[in-house]
């Protein structure tokens, strides 16, 4: 059969939750005083959107080719994102061979150097990576998880991130991680409160079940072990990134620094092989959790998960629903994977991206078998207002 070719590549805006899940209304537990790298500034330490969390909104790319077929992935990236796929991106991919995409991914990484490597213009490469997949999966009639070498185990089993572990568990879910709420500029109080919320939150789910915390960038080395060192006692199975993605030094301190069987989590804002290089070979943590939607996509992942075996380190995605799932299907060194409650209250489970995909699987009783659908099995949600603020 002939390969069809690219004929357009599309990319569009779109706002209110979606794949910058961070984008939701007020009252969602995802906003309520979390601790922050901002949370020194005590104007920003309340909401996350006071600082700009949630400034990008989502990203779409959609890959038309010269048969019909249509694929297209969304991730965090807005207009900037808009701007960067229309304006630089589509060229690699214009009249290429659907099949191409690892001769793709390396035109628009080595292309965007000079200003990209890392955080937005990583998004972008994945969000175009992962509607590459999409489309050639489509093409081939397939999930991309036969793509990807096919499943090794039969469906997915999940923890859940969220303000309520204690509803998680009673969904079936395998652990809970809360994220932390005060961070070292509240001092001797905020430390107590988050053990009391721990300890709390123990002796609502007993002992079998994991709890986590979620430090999401905002401790130093010192405040980090303080607070795993306090926590080993109400079982704390892992502290997630405590601190700068750029403090390698830090991780590899802090993980010497935790106690015996407490694991170091990071990655999520970490991109592209040589960065999780830097996180594996400095021994930073026992599990990565590069995002498939912001770490380069699906082909980087592979390569930065290939890496990771070799170094025993578990890879366990950051959010990325779909995107994730059918990686976390086809890999012995994914065990398990992510859920994030979207729900405003975390006391019941919508599907991730919601509301802008159609067809977007959710873990029913903690556990998923992945649709066999082409591509990553999902559409996008008609009712969700597109807008293309640029086109080439
Ligand atoms: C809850 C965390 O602060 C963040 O919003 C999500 C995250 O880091 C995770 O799911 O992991
Ligand atoms: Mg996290």
């Amino acid at each position: 059969m002939a390969m069809p070719t690219i004929r357009h590549v599309r990319a569009f805006t779109v706002r209110g939750g979606g794949a910058d899940y961070h984008d939701q209304g007020a009252d969602h537990w995802i906003d309520d005083h979390i601790s922050t790298p901002m949370a020194r500034y005590p104007q920003y330490r309340q909401s996350r959107q006071s600082f700009g969390l949630n400034v990008l909104g989502s990203l779409v790319v959609e890959i038309e080719a010269s048969d019909g077929s249509v694929g297209f992935a969304v991730t965090t990236g807005g207009e900037i994102g808009a701007f960067i796929v229309e304006k630089h991106l589509a060229r690699f991919l214009e009249g290429q061979l659907v099949t191409d995409i690892e001769k793709m991914w390396d035109q628009m990484y080595y292309a965007t150097l000079y200003y990209g490597r890392k955080g937005i213009v990583l998004n972008t490469i994945s969000g175009v990576d992962l509607a590459l997949w999409d489309l050639l999966a489509k093409v081939r009639k397939e999930p991309v998880y036969q793509l990807l070498g096919g499943p090794v185990r039969d469906e997915l089993t999940f923890y859940a991130t969220g303000a309520r572990p204690d509803l998680a568990k009673q969904m079936g879910f395998i652990g809970g991680k809360m994220p932390l709420q005060h961070g070292p500029a509240e001092g001797e109080e905020g430390l107590r409160l988050n053990l009391e919320k721990l300890a709390d939150m123990r002796e609502k789910v007993g002992d079998e079940f994991w709890l986590m915390f979620d430090c999401w960038m905002s401790l130093d080395v010192n405040y980090a072990t303080r607070l795993a060192n306090a926590a080993h006692e109400y079982g704390l199975k892992w502290v997630e990134e405590c601190l700068s993605p750029d403090d390698y030094w830090g991780y590899a301190q802090l993980r010497k620094n935790v106690p015996r069987g407490m694991l170091v989590t990071t990655g999520e804002h970490e991109a592209t092989r040589w960065g999780f290089r830097l996180l594996l070979e400095m021994g930073c943590c026992d599990i990565i959790q590069p995002d498939v939607g912001w770490c380069g996509g699906m082909t980087e992942l592979i390569k930065i998960s290939a890496l990771a075996d070799a170094h025993n380190a578990l890879v366990v995605p950051h959010g990325s629903s779909v995107y994730s799932y059918h990686f976390v299907v086809t890999r012995h060194n994914s065990p398990f994977a992510e859920f994030l409650m979207m729900a405003p209250q975390a006391d019941k489970v919508v599907p991730m991206f919601n509301p802008l995909l159609l067809d977007e699987p959710v873990p029913v009783n903690g556990r998923m078998k992945v649709p066999e659908t082409p591509g990553f099995g999902v559409r996008l949600n008609p009712e969700c207002n597109l807008h293309r603020p640029y086109q080439h």
